[in-house]
């Protein structure tokens, strides 16, 4: 046999089993947010995409939300804008948002678009723009002060938090046969563009769509202990631990508050996980400890 045909082979022995599992999920939504870490690789972005028309065959309401940070940060160096971020999030004037808005509804959207047509998909890509699907607000923040270990609030800009989702818009690509892709930008109340951290979009999309689970795709294999061991199973109570003592830190932050809002607003199970694990979703799902950090309630 040569190896292509191995190679198939082995594809099709590892969707035999996986078909089973999967199928017990039909009718259900996931929301799966894509982070721009993980999408390095395009041959792994392919088995990404792959993955997700498959849970769409089965019958699963697949949902994407994806980042871009990474991607957002190359363009930002090259157009000569610094950047910063406070809590993983990135500090966003008017300028930065629109550079923002460029590469997530317009590359990185439609590259996603791309692989899932590829993959023998349909796909419609949105931002939280189009249909006025989210509205968001500023971003109201706090955070210590090192020196005094006072709270201040932090400015970030044109960082919004989503304060409404319209999931009519979601519904009507999904049962069109269609899986939404979404950049994780909102139209503000006071007509501003808003750059969202794709995490929290992810969150609250599953929240307003009352999803069975919310999938966080990124770089690491999930929340790690100060010796680098994966931590599989927390709880809201254990996470603010973790954060207080700084375990946790920097972009885990926004995944970590994510997944304790979703499941707290009714979010079967949220999950972080390594992305660059080849079919990470499906690993998730068909092994009985699963492959990354599980999020429940206390
Ligand atoms: N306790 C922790 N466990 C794992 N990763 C952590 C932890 N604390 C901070 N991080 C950082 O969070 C990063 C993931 O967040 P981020 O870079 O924003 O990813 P993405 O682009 O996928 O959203 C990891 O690469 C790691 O550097
Ligand atoms: C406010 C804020 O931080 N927005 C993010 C949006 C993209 C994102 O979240 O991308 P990742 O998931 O790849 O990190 C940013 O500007 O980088």
């Amino acid at each position: 046999m040569s190896n292509h045909q191995n190679e198939m082979l082995a594809k099709a022995e590892t969707l035999t089993e996986a078909l089973p599992y999967l199928q017990r999920y039909a009718g259900k939504t996931f929301v799966v947010k894509y982070g721009g870490h993980a999408m390095g690789d395009a041959g792994l972005a392919q088995d990404f995409a792959n993955d997700i028309v498959l849970l769409k065959a089965v019958g699963i309401n697949p949902v994407v939300v994806h980042g871009g940070g990474p991607q957002i940060g190359a363009m930002l160096k090259t157009m000569g804008v610094e950047s910063e971020f406070i809590d993983g999030l990135r500090v966003t004037d008017k300028k930065t948002a629109e550079i923002a808005e460029m590469v997530l509804s317009g590359a990185i959207n439609k590259e996603l678009v791309g692989w899932i047509t590829k993959a023998g998909g349909r796909a419609m890509g949105i931002s939280g723009k189009d249909g006025n699907f989210v509205t968001a607000e500023k971003l109201r923040r706090t955070a210590k002060d090192p020196d005094s270990n006072i709270e201040r609030i932090v400015d970030l800009g044109f960082v919004g938090e989503p304060v409404e989702v319209d999931r009519r818009i979601i519904d009507t690509i999904s049962e069109a046969g269609m899986i939404p892709v979404i950049a994780p930008i909102g139209n503000g109340r006071d007509g501003h563009t808003y750059n969202i951290n794709a995490d929290t979009m992810a969150g609250a999309v599953a929240a307003a769509l009352g999803a069975s689970r919310l999938f966080l795709l990124t770089d690491v294999k999930g929340v790690l202990d100060k010796d680098g061991e994966l931590l599989s199973d927390l709880d809201p109570h254990k996470i603010e631990a973790l954060k207080e003592d700084g375990t946790i830190k920097g972009g885990m932050i926004p995944k970590v508050e994510t997944c304790v809002n979703a499941v707290h607003k009714g979010v079967d199970a949220a999950v972080i996980l390594d992305g660059r694990l080849p079919h990470a979703m499906l690993m998730e799902m068909f092994t009985d400890s699963g492959v990354g950090t599980l999020i429940h309630k206390e």
